[in-house]
């Protein structure tokens, strides 16, 4: 059922999967953390645009590399802290494996969020932080905030955002191939996400 490489972590059922060909194979993994303040009660998320390096000029959660001695919470628990300048009691959301072809390695990628925070966002020199409406289907009113950017995101996002403001956890891998243009496009993907409560 599960994909090849995607290390289960929770018990998951079949959420979504879709795209063509074969998973690629790769030689080695590196793991990354992604974390998101999401407020329910203000309607609200906390997303970053990334200045520079991998994934420039998209949104995301604050993130990055798992250092050695650390543990992946610990290791979103700092990167929040120094991206976004605040701290959050974290908890796990997911995990996501993402290769894209002709990358040395793969993505192992732990998803984290937090209702509440301490301390004061501020723009670092990797992110500057900004807050979107929580897409509501039951409320008419429409947000003073602006919708969350899926076009200036990761391809998958859209996949598994629902996932995570619906506080399900998920298992899940990408595969991205290079387009004719040399964009890195998602081609294919397996999420798996724990039983509805
Ligand atoms: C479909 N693929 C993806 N979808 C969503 N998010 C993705 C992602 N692939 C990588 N990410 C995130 O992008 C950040 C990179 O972090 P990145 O800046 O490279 O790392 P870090 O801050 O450690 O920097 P240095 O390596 O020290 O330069 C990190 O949060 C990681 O989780």
């Amino acid at each position: 059922m599960l994909p090849p490489g995607l290390l289960k972590t929770i018990d998951v059922i079949p959420y979504s999967e879709g795209g063509e060909g074969e998973w690629m194979s790769f030689e080695r993994r590196k793991y990354y953390t992604n974390a998101f303040i999401v407020q329910h009660d203000k309607k609200r998320i906390l997303l970053g645009l990334k200045k520079r390096g991998f994934g420039k000029d998209k949104y995301n959660g604050f993130g990055g590399k798992v250092e050695e001695g650390e543990t992946s919470a610990e290791a979103a628990v700092r990167e929040l802290q120094e991206e976004a300048g605040i701290t959050a009691a974290l908890e796990y959301s997911g995990t996501m494996l993402f290769f894209s072809e002709g990358a040395d390695f793969a993505y192992h990628i732990d998803y984290y969020s937090a209702g509440t925070y301490e301390g004061t966002i501020t723009e670092s020199e990797e992110m500057r932080p900004e807050w979107f409406a929580i897409p509501d289907a039951t409320v008419a009113e429409s947000s003073a905030l602006p919708s969350i950017p899926f076009q200036q995101m990761w391809d998958d996002d859209g996949i598994w955002f629902p996932l995570l403001l619906a506080k399900r956890k998920f298992n899940g891998r990408v595969d991205f191939r290079l387009n004719a243009r040399g964009e890195s496009k998602l081609t294919k993907w397996w999420f798996g996400a724990e039983a509805e409560r």
